[in-house]
């Protein structure tokens, strides 16, 4: 790859079940540049893009805003077709064989529901449980699961309008399983949620990938997402392939730094220890920057050992951050 910043691959490449092959996708857009007048540009989305994820795999897709993500997700269902390039999905090309398709995947985007906003839940999966023809003994066995593992008992017969954005989510990843997909795109699961919601959301994703080996591509803008589930994670700038491997190495590809959050008993001079610095004090508040890579345990640990520490939290780089140090070191080399 020509940016050089490929790490060892972390994944058996046996049983590829998603392959990109020299995928491209360009829109034509029209821009209005007068009263009567407009201009057509194309943008390419996604550009030579290539790369295989095997079955049973848990995959973070990130990228900036606009980077070619939800490009790459609408190809991979069919939704979109690529202009040029090969796409296949379990063996199958996703715009030709949508319907197909559909019986294998789930989706669940964020920002928007799949489910019906003035009907109660448990209406919603009804009506999913026909529209897919899933047989009544699996449907109930998976609504039973889901139910229970991400506690939606109590929302069933709540309409959909009414739920939290934490329940909506739990809702929306509920249907997205209801017909045992074997693959699960996912784009911003975790977005407006709060911790505990986030929490819920992670470790259900987690049991669901170890238990039915459902492999998944997540897309975040949550690096905590990736860290707690995804040993891989693929960045895309530009509709390209960035970086391919595991966090930790695109940590050192990109020197990022996180953020301890430190609250004292009260307010003093800015903390001094080795490994960290502090970037900001607001009264008994101070934000110390230490490399990503490093252990924030130990860390922690010193600082608690010397200063009255009353709160604390970590905060990651967010991707932006990353991704623009990594093209920084990339000009130095
Ligand atoms: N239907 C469309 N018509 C024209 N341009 C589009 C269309 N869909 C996406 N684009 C453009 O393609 C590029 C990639 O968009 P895409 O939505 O895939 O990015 P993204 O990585 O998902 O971004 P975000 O994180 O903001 O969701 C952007 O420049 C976007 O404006």
């Amino acid at each position: 790859m020509e940016t050089g910043l490929m790490a060892d691959p972390v994944r058996d490449p046996v049983d590829d079940f998603i392959e990109l092959d020299g995928v491209e996708k360009v829109f034509d857009v029209r821009k209005k540049t007068g009263f009567l007048r407009s201009e057509r540009r194309q943008v390419r989305a996604v550009d030579s893009l290539s790369f295989t994820v095997a079955r049973g795999e848990m995959v973070g897709y990130i990228g900036p805003n606009g980077a070619g993500k939800s490009t790459t997700i609408k190809m991979l269902t069919g939704i979109l077709t690529p202009s040029a390039g090969r796409v296949r999905v379990a063996g199958i090309d996703p715009s030709r064989e949508r319907t197909r398709l559909a019986q294998r995947i789930g989706v669940v985007f964020g920002q928007r529901t799949t489910l019906w906003w003035d009907l109660p839940l448990i209406d919603s999966y009804r009506l999913m449980h026909r529209m897919y023809r899933i047989p009544d003994a699996r449907y109930r066995e998976n609504l039973d699961r889901c139910v229970e593992l991400l506690d939606l008992e109590a929302l069933l017969d709540v309409p959909v309008r009414q739920l939290s954005l934490g329940q909506r989510m739990r809702g929306d990843i509920g249907a997205a399983l209801l017909h045992d997909p074997e693959v699960l795109y996912l784009d911003e699961p975790t977005i407006g949620l709060d911790v505990i919601s986030k929490a819920k959301v992670r470790s259900f994703l987690r049991d669901l990938n170890a238990e039915r080996g459902t492999t998944v591509l997540l897309t975040t803008h949550d690096l905590t997402d990736i860290e707690q589930l995804c040993r891989r994670v693929m960045v895309i700038d530009h509709g390209r392939l960035m970086y391919d491997g595991p966090l930790t190495g695109l940590h050192e590809v990109g020197e990022s730094e996180r953020t301890l959050v430190v609250d004292l008993e009260r307010e003093l001079p800015p903390i001094e220890v080795d490994s960290a610095r502090v970037v900001k004090v607001e009264g008994p508040r101070q934000w110390l920057a230490f490399p990503a890579a490093a252990s924030a345990a130990e860390l922690v640990a010193r600082i608690a050992a010397e200063f009255p520490l009353v709160d604390l939290s970590v905060r990651e780089p967010d991707i932006e951050a990353v991704i623009s140090r990594m093209y920084a070191e990339k000009a130095l080399s």
